[in-house]
């Protein structure tokens, strides 16, 4: 059975945090997922969840952005922007003829409002968006007709266009060819020097090596928290990664 105790000491204590939880619990109807979860994540850094498969990364990513509620223990933001959610799959279906433009400009939505016409200043934010992300000649492309690591960055452009102060990515770079995975990460750390918390849950573990810390989950419970030094070393990896 994996011990938690010489994983806990938690570097972050030095960064302020942006998100504080305190025996936080969540799951789905019927069926509990994180258990008694005590944590941060620190402002104006990345941060990286991990852990096998089924162990509670998305639904712990859930709770950050407000989708999934918490059954019990405590969960506190400091600031009172809405985080941006770049969930899997996007809320936008293969099935909607959206272009790319259109997706990324869904990200203004949450300001502007359905019905209202971007403004100028929006489509600057949507201009910038795409072009971090290297979609830029994508733009009157559909959706649904994409690639999946195209679809991927434009579902990210999206989150960034929100211009949220907390950024939340579940498997940014999966599916994405090694040159656009070095483009996600440099492009999350360029986030940070720009003001924004990042958290993305990942099985890459090059991501997870260049987050600023990390959260490592088992079977819904925190198993550790710290640098990537700290937690990922090959004796924690083969521990957590073993069947239980
Ligand atoms: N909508 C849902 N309804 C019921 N159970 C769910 C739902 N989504 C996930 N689960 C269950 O919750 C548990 C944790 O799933 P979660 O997706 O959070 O894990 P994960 O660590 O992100 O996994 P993966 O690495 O495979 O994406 C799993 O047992 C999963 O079957």
């Amino acid at each position: 059975m994996f011990k938690t105790s010489p994983l806990s000491p938690a570097p972050s204590q030095e960064r302020t945090p942006r998100i504080r939880f305190t025996e936080l619990c969540a799951g789905y109807p019927g069926r509990p997922v994180l258990h008694q979860l005590d944590g941060e994540i620190p402002a104006l850094a990345t941060t990286a969840l991990v852990g096998p498969n089924g162990s509670g990364k998305s639904t712990l990513l859930g709770v950050l952005a407000g989708v999934i509620h918490p059954t019990s223990g405590e969960l506190h933001h400091e600031g009172d922007r809405p985080p941006a959610f770049v969930p899997q799959r996007g809320a936008a279906g293969d099935a909607l003829p959206l272009t790319v433009r259109q997706t990324v400009e869904m990200g203004r939505w949450g300001e502007r409002g359905l019905w209202r016409r971007l403004t100028r200043q929006d489509r600057a934010t949507v201009d910038t968006a795409m072009e971090r992300l290297g979609i830029t000649d994508l733009a009157t492309r559909q959706l649904g007709e994409l690639s999946g690591g195209q679809r991927q960055r434009a579902l990210i452009a999206q989150g960034l266009a929100q211009g949220s102060d907390l950024l939340l990515l579940d498997e940014p770079t999966t599916g994405l060819d090694p040159e656009a995975r070095e483009r996600i990460a440099t492009l999350l750390t360029e986030l940070v020097s720009d003001g924004v918390t990042v958290v993305q849950a990942t099985h890459d573990l090059e991501a997870a090596r260049s987050a600023n810390t990390c959260l490592l989950l088992r079977d819904g419970r925190l198993a550790g928290q710290g640098s990537p030094e700290q937690l990922l070393t090959a004796s924690t990896l083969t521990q957590i990664w073993q069947p239980a």
